[in-house]
């Protein structure tokens, strides 16, 4: 078996190879633009590999995106995707083969850290990734859904069309995730291609846009109306006030029952707005953006920090047969991180860093749950309070 890169050529060839790995038929590019998710992929990105035969046994590919850390700071990152071995050559060892390639590629590429959306939970861990990012839904009962202190909105919502809203869109989600920790980029590529999941793929969907009170455009929702039940996949909003609005715009619509809010961080704000808190029930709690940290220092550096401090973690990447201990040392929101031979204060495998990294879950919840290693009583407290994010990680982005 070898890996060999695709070429544009082969775009068909890739999609139908990597269809067969998940047993779905591809489906035919339609007219209004439809089907056509796999547009955005960079062929450059994508490789094969191929058995003794010469038949095509599997697939991965990935996207260039920017990943916004704590701290509003932003940092390319290779968005795994596309991965698949034909149902008949499982199980020896070719995404394995795969990933090792694909770390390297990456690595060679100066990207510190590669992401991906998993299929199944069991797959991804042991080539370095871990959980970083968390989605749930909020289901509302309109009829329970006054808010506990009125909302004043100074500025406006207007309904349009999916295809009236692209531009807008765009321009709102690239200002929203710039700012969201655990956000990634959505290359106008995508946007132009209709490449992705609803609202971006062409599926009818109604978009309510806020502006502000200057009338510059600051949320969407995307949303649709089906048997008293009204579903948004997504709200963007640049301000909690733009977010507010729009929630209050979908839950006082006329002969709706439900209001659906998906793709939410947990532990979102609106819940607390009700002045009845069973109004909202959250469920579908479920990972979402799993990250592989791949440089160490390079990563530690390039977020932002909010607590001064200094930490050394033993990292052990068993997949690429890599150890290191480092020194990280957090002075006024930013970090330098050394290789040290001081005793270190935790242990941890590196998905487990790529799963606090974000700040999405503590260390101390890693410790409890046996998988960090805390080496004296103050390391948990002091690592807890440095990873903390600014906001709760969110990446609402589908790849
Ligand atoms: C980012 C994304 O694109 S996510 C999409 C991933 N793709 C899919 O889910 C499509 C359907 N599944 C597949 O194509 C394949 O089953 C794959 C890609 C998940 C695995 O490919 P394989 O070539 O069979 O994996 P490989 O033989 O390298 O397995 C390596 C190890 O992972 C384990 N493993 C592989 N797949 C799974 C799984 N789905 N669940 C649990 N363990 C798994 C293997 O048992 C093996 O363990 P071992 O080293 O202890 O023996």
């Amino acid at each position: 078996m070898h890996i060999r890169p695709t070429t544009e050529e082969e775009h068909d060839l890739f999609v139908t190879t990597m269809h067969s790995a998940f047993g779905l038929f591809p489906e035919p590019r339609a007219e209004d633009g439809g089907g056509v998710w796999w547009a955005a992929h960079e062929h450059d990105r994508n490789f094969f590999a191929v058995a003794d035969d010469g038949k095509l046994i599997g697939t991965a590919g990935a996207y260039s995106f920017e990943l916004t850390l704590p701290g509003e700071h932003v940092i390319p990152v290779a968005g795994v995707s596309a991965v698949g071995v034909v149902p008949t050559h499982r199980r020896q060892g070719v995404l394995t083969a795969m990933m090792r390639h694909q770390l390297a590629d990456v690595r060679a590429r100066g990207e510190a850290l590669a992401v991906l959306l998993c299929s199944e939970a069991t797959i991804y861990r042991r080539y370095g990734y871990g959980p970083a990012t968390y989605n749930e839904r909020l289901t509302v009962q309109r009829h329970r859904s006054a808010f506990a202190r009125p909302h004043e909105d100074k500025g406006t919502v207007e309904v349009l069309r999916r295809d009236d809203a692209v531009d807008l869109m765009e321009e709102i989600y690239d200002r929203h995730r710039r700012t969201q920790p655990g956000a990634l980029s959505r290359p106008h590529r995508w946007w132009a291609t209709r490449a992705g999941q609803p609202p971006i793929a062409p599926a009818h969907r109604y978009i309510a846009v806020h502006r502000a009170q200057d009338g510059t455009p600051d949320g969407y929702a995307g949303y649709t109306v089906d048997s008293g039940t009204l579903s948004v996949d997504e709200t963007i909003a640049v301000t909690d006030e733009a977010f507010t609005a729009l929630a209050r715009y979908v839950l006082d619509h006329d002969l709706v029952e439900k209001v659906v809010l998906k793709q939410l961080p947990p532990g979102h704000p609106l819940r607390w707005r009700f002045e009845d808190f069973r109004a909202a029930e959250a469920s579908g709690h479920g990972d979402w953006l799993w990250v592989r940290v791949l440089d160490v220092p390079r990563a530690l550096t390039a977020r932002g920090w909010f607590t001064d401090g200094e930490l050394v973690l033993d990292v052990d990447d068993p997949f690429l047969g890599e150890r290191g201990r480092y020194l990280l040392t957090v002075r006024d929101g930013g970090a330098e991180c050394v290789r040290t031979d001081r005793a270190p204060d935790l242990s941890l495998d590196v998905s487990d860093l790529g799963s606090v990294y974000l700040g999405g879950t503590t260390p101390t919840t890693l410790a409890r749950a046996g998988r960090v290693q805390a080496h004296h009583p103050d390391a948990l407290p002091l690592a807890d309070a440095l990873f903390r994010p600014d906001r709760t990680p969110h990446c609402p982005h589908w790849f």
